[in-house]
């Protein structure tokens, strides 16, 4: 397997950690990036001190600004944000050779078609097979080589087990999954619930409350979740529960941080503009809405965070409208 080339595509703070990821593994890795500048001191430093400050990049790996270059490899892992994901891959198509596996890596549902990263790969990359990663893991984290478990998710169970094979080292294990759906909506999700706790944080509500939201936000993570499809028990797991607890509750993550600092009362439009920090709860929050209407699924929370960020609810007025729903049973 050492001969396995990899082409991992986004010069972030993730593309840059699963680079890392597969050059510990014992692959053969280049990484694309778009930034001439960060393509650059990959080369030469081996940091990438704008999305990783601190951290030596050890094992190196090679660094390019040319797609086709980074796409002569025999899998794929596609590291931008979510809402890039598509012209990545458009652009990334007559590069790739048939057969190819193509990993993405971004936690969203797209903008506008509702698709979920799997179905983006399908329609733009038709003859190579999609698959997923997702779970608790900060990029910084993972760069640092701090013990970290994931899902790598693919309709192919062998190929969610070979990517998995491809990818694992000491501090890096990757659990297969075939609940493509499942495991794409929990890694989604969790960035919205993620943003409502860091509100409730940054407005001093208090641990109970916390701790409140984030059983409820998991719920209707699962409401959805099972609404398109997924199966009941992927969202007990690492992409699901584990990556809400992370996100809900650590200041490491920048979508817990966009949620403390909209709860103590910062623009939002400040918090999300020009030059802000990646938080793709703040995208995927109205889609997810928009998708739930579709099937019929109630999601006061998403809801509330979305009305939050679109500037049509105060925080205050959204705790309010979340305590005084109807009463209903728990589990529903
Ligand atoms: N960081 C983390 O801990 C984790 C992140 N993820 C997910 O990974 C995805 C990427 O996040 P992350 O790397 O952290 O984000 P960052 O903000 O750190 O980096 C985003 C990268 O994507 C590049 N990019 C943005 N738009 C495009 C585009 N249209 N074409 C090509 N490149 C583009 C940026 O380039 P430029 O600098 O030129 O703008 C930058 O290199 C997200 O979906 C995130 O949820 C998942 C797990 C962990
Ligand atoms: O997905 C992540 C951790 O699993 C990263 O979370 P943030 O994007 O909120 O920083």
């Amino acid at each position: 397997m050492s001969g396995i080339r990899v082409g991992v595509f986004g010069g972030g703070a993730w593309g840059t950690a699963l680079a890392l990821v597969a050059a510990r593994a014992g692959r053969t890795v280049t990484l694309w990036a778009r930034d001439p500048d960060v393509v650059a001191e990959l080369g030469s430093a081996g940091t990438n001190a704008k999305f990783l400050p601190g951290i030596r990049l050890d094992p190196r790996f090679g660094a390019t600004g040319d797609l086709a270059a980074a796409a002569a490899a025999d899998i794929l892992i596609a590291a931008v944000p979510a809402q890039a994901t598509r012209g990545l891959l458009r652009d990334l198509a007559a590069h790739v050779r048939p057969g190819v596996p193509v990993l993405v890596a971004a936690k969203g549902i797209e903008r506008g078609t509702d698709a979920l990263m799997t179905e983006i790969v399908a329609a733009e990359l038709p003859g190579r097979p999609a698959a997923v990663l997702s779970g608790p893991s900060f990029a910084d984290d993972v760069a640092r080589g701090l013990p970290t478990a994931l899902t790598v998710a693919a309709a192919d169970g062998d190929l969610a087990e070979r990517l998995s094979a491809a990818l694992v080292s000491p501090s890096f294990r990757p659990y297969a999954a075939t609940d493509v759906v499942g495991v794409q909506v929990g890694g989604a999700l969790k960035n919205v619930i993620a943003i409502a706790s860091g509100i409730v944080v940054g407005r001093g509500l208090g641990a109970s409350a916390q701790a409140a939201l984030t059983a409820r936000g998991f719920a209707e993570l699962g409401r959805l979740a099972r609404a398109l499809g997924a199966e009941p028990e992927t969202l007990m797991g690492l992409s699901g529960l584990g990556d809400l607890v992370l996100s809900a509750t650590s200041r490491q993550s920048r979508n817990f941080s966009l949620g403390i600092g909209i709860g103590e009362g910062r623009p939002v439009a400040a918090l999300t503009g020009t030059g802000a920090k990646l938080a793709e709860g703040a995208f995927t929050a109205s889609v997810a809405l928009d998708l739930a209407q579709r099937h019929g699924v109630d999601l006061p929370i998403t809801g509330a965070v979305a009305a939050v960020l679109a500037g049509r609810l105060s925080v205050d007025a959204a705790v309010e409208g979340l305590m005084t729903r109807p009463l209903r049973r728990e589990g529903t």
